[in-house]
């Protein structure tokens, strides 16, 4: 058996996975983000441990005391800084937070050079060009800088250690050559001792401290380096060579593609990241809010859970053309505006407006999000697998296949893919199998193709982003 755990940002999901790749068993613990400024996204790394443990300890006893092997994924970007005695010094800033954006030109042209990608907001190090500058005694204090789920390899292990494909997401990793980058370390003021040991996603960082395999009913087992939570979700559809991509409907909305080789577009926001296997890499966009705004837009509208939102969403029969234009810009966005301060808008009310129809707009608005990430690929993919928490509506499915006009593919476990694919990882760290063997699509549930074409209603929806653009800020 092997353990997976996910630190996602709504909360932490833990699976065991047999020897045939089957998901035994599965259990989440949800988790708050808390907003106490415009602009900023923090979590509390103390409330990721307790959710972690609240997680792993629900799973079946007899699997837990058989697991061989332990694999971590989590949300991506976020810094948990620590002082010389490992204590956190702040609230952990979120890969959503957009306060650092004023941070990122004088940062730009040396991350394109350093590491292929833009300087955005929600990546680590303008975070710590914030920290610099607003919280100086915090940054003085700072001896170590951990991404989320490093933070619980920490509290699990004892060992500070990353990976190649969340490191791509501080700005620090020089991703060619997959080492730190001395030169993007020194532009945030920082140096390589700020930072964790890196190992690849199939290698083993550590062992479980006795006392946390005893709290947890675990033996103690190796823990594997894991991935960012995408290139967890990779591992977990059997995304790994070039031509095969997912869409994860998550908190945020990504669109994945494995590449070639490390192939850096940062034009439109396209991140060129480390893949969590050795001399791999990818491509992705990330829109800020995707299956976040479904929980949005139920409590606006007074829904008691998605699911009914959902329900009310799919009965109502509103002409297309009369319902309001959304876009999903709650938190910013990243691809392909690179715009923390754009905002949430719906356009087009009328006194006909009502729940369901707001409902409907916000799944069709999200849709042209990720339209707009999809458009900003180099090359369109064949057809797209589809992972996270959204992947259990049908309804949205068939929505999003008419917007992206790509086939969706939705495979058995998806709703927790990237957790699955930490747990294939803690296997390929501590078995011979073979890559091919243990990262396969795992079989086919149903397959959504596109009907009706939607390409007029899109138009509108991409006029209005350059529109209203020059007035977001003033908000
Ligand atoms: N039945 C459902 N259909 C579609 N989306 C859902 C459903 N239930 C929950 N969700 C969405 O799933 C999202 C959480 O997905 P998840 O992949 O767990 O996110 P994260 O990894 O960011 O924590 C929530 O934002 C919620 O809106
Ligand atoms: O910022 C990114 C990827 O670059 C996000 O995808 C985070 O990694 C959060 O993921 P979810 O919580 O939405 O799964």
């Amino acid at each position: 058996m092997w353990l997976g755990i996910d630190l996602g940002t709504s909360g932490v999901k833990s699976v065991i996975v047999d020897e045939d790749g089957a998901v035994l068993s599965q259990s989440t613990a949800a988790l708050s983000v808390q907003r106490p400024n415009p602009l900023w996204s923090e979590q509390a790394p103390a409330a990721w441990w307790e959710a972690t443990k609240a997680s792993i300890i629900c799973l079946p006893e007899k699997q837990r005391a058989s697991v061989k092997g332990i694999g971590l994924s989590g949300q991506m970007h976020g810094a948990v800084l620590l002082d010389k005695t490992d204590v956190v010094l702040r609230p952990a800033i979120l890969w959503n937070d957009g306060r650092s954006a004023p941070y990122c030109a004088a940062l730009d042209p040396m991350a394109r050079k350093f590491t292929g990608n833009l300087a955005m907001a929600g990546f680590t190090a303008p975070k710590l060009s914030w920290v610099r500058e607003n919280e100086p005694e915090i940054f003085s204090a700072t001896r170590k800088v951990l991404l989320p789920k490093d933070y619980l390899r920490l509290l699990l292990t004892g060992e500070k250690a990353s990976e190649m494909s969340d490191a791509s997401g501080t700005l620090w990793l020089d991703v060619a050559e997959r080492r730190w980058s001395p030169e993007m370390l020194a532009a945030t003021g920082m140096d390589e001792r700020y930072m964790p040991a890196l190992v690849e996603g199939a290698e083993v960082s550590g062992k479980l401290r006795r006392a946390v395999a005893d709290e947890l009913g675990l033996p103690v087992v190796p823990v594997a380096g894991g991935a960012g939570d995408q290139a967890a979700g990779a591992i977990g559809a059997g995304v790994t060579d070039p031509g095969q991509a997912f869409l994860s409907l998550g908190t945020s909305g990504v669109v994945f593609a494995a590449s070639g080789g490390f192939e850096p577009a940062p034009e439109n926001g396209v991140h060129a990241f480390c893949h969590a296997l050795p001399d791999r890499w990818h491509a992705m966009t990330v829109m800020l809010s995707a299956a976040a705004c479904l929980d949005w837009v139920t409590r606006l509208t007074g829904f008691t859970d998605v699911p009914s939102a959902l329900e009310a969403a799919a009965y109502n029969d509103t002409p297309a053309s009369k319902l309001p234009l959304f876009l999903p810009y709650l938190s910013g966005e990243r691809t392909p505006h690179n715009n923390p301060s754009a905002k949430g808008v719906f356009f087009g009310m009328s006194q006909e407006t009502g729940p369901a129809e707001l409902v409907r707009s916000t799944l069709e608005g999200v849709g042209f999000g990720l339209r707009d990430g999809l458009d900003a690929m180099a090359s369109k993919p064949d057809q797209l697998s589809v992972i996270g928490g959204g992947a259990q509506s049908e309804h949205w499915a068939q929505i999003l296949a008419d917007i992206l006009v790509v086939p969706l593919i939705y495979r058995d476990g998806a709703s927790v893919g990237p957790a699955n694919g930490a747990a294939r990882l803690a296997r390929l760290a501590v078995t011979a199998d073979s890559v091919a063997d243990v990262c396969t699509q795992p079989p086919e549930q149903s397959r959504f193709c596109p009907k009706s074409n939607q390409d007029d209603r899109f138009a509108k929806f991409r006029s209005l982003y350059p529109a209203l653009k020059s007035s977001f800020g003033e908000f």
